[in-house]
C-alpha cells in the first residue's frame, strides 16, 4: 500500500488544493467539450497541438507512478489522485462526501463524461461512486481504513445524466468487517441499490499500527 507522511499542517493542505484545483476543473471541463464540440476538423487539430504542448510542459516535473495517499502530520489522508474525488484527477466527478451520525451522502453532477446508455449514467462509474460512498461510510465510522471486500450492486432502472444524490449507512458490523447499505436517486427516485462487505485489514489493528505503516512506507521513500 501506498502510504507516506507529509510534515504539513491545513494552511499548506489548503493552498495546495487552491494551486491545483482551478487547473482539474479546467481539465473537467476539456473532456466536457472534447465530447459535445462540433467544430471542424483543423480547430480539432489545432486544439490538439495546443494540449500536446502543455502535457509536455507539465510533464517536465512529475512523480513515477500514482499520486499514492500521502498523511499530514495530523494523520489526515491526501487521496488527491482517487477516481471518484481527488482533487487532482479530472476523472473524479467529484465526489464530495459528507458523514454525519453514520450516513454518508453526496451530490454530483454527472455530464457527458460519465455516459453509459445514451443519455444515462455508465453502470461501472455508478459502483464506482457507490464503492467510495461505502468505503468513506465504513472508514469514517471506525476512523480506520476499509477496503471493499464484496460489492453487490442492484440496478434498479437507468440512471439520467444530471444530478444524483447517493446515501450510505452501516447497518452491521462484525470484527473487522462492516455490512454497509447504499442507494443512488435521481431526479425520479432511487436507480441503484448497493450492498457491501468493508473489511478493515488485519494489519491495521489501530490507529499505532496505521501510523507504522506510513512510517514504513516513508522511511522507504
Ligand atoms: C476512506 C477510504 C475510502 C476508500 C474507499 C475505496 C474503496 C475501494 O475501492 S478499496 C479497493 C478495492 N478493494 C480491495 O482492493 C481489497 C482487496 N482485498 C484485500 O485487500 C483483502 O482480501 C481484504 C483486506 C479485503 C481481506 O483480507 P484479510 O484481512 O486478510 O481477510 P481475512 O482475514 O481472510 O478475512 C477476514 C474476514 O473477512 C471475510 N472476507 C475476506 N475477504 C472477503 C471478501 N472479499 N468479501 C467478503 N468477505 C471477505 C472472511 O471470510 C473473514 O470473515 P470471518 O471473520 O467471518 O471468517
Amino acid at each position: 500500500m501506498d502510504f507516506r507522511f507529509e510534515d504539513i499542517g491545513p494552511a499548506e493542505v489548503k493552498r495546495r488544493i487552491s494551486a491545483v484545483e482551478p487547473l482539474t476543473e479546467s481539465v473537467r471541463d476539456l473532456v466536457d467539450a472534447v465530447i459535445r464540440t462540433e467544430v471542424d476538423d483543423t480547430a480539432l487539430d489545432d486544439a490538439r497541438r495546443q494540449i500536446d504542448d502543455i502535457v509536455a510542459r507539465l510533464r517536465t516535473e512529475e512523480k513515477p507512478g500514482g499520486f499514492g495517499v500521502p498523511f499530514t502530520r495530523d494523520l489526515v489522508g491526501m487521496p488527491w489522485g482517487n477516481a471518484a474525488t481527488g482533487v487532482r484527477n479530472a476523472i473524479a466527478p467529484p465526489l464530495r462526501p459528507v458523514t454525519h451520525a453514520g450516513v454518508s451522502t453526496a451530490e454530483v453532477t454527472l455530464g457527458a463524461a460519465y455516459e453509459g446508455p445514451g443519455g444515462h449514467v455508465h453502470g461501472g462509474v455508478l459502483a464506482l461512486l457507490l464503492d467510495q460512498l461505502v468505503g468513506e461510510c465504513a472508514s469514517s465510522g471506525t476512523s480506520m481504513p476499509h477496503f471493499t471486500g464484496t460489492l453487490t450492486v442492484r440496478y434498479v432502472r437507468p440512471t439520467k445524466l444530471g444530478q444524483v444524490s447517493l446515501r450510505a449507512e452501516v447497518t452491521g458490523t462484525q470484527d473487522r468487517k462492516a455490512f454497509v447499505s447504499g442507494e443512488i436517486h435521481d431526479s425520479e427516485g432511487v436507480t441503484a441499490e448497493v450492498e457491501a462487505i468493508m473489511i478493515r485489514p488485519k494489519e491495521f489493528a489501530g490507529r499505532d499500527e496505521v501510523m507504522a505503516a506510513i512510517a514504513e512506507a516513508t522511511a522507504r521513500d
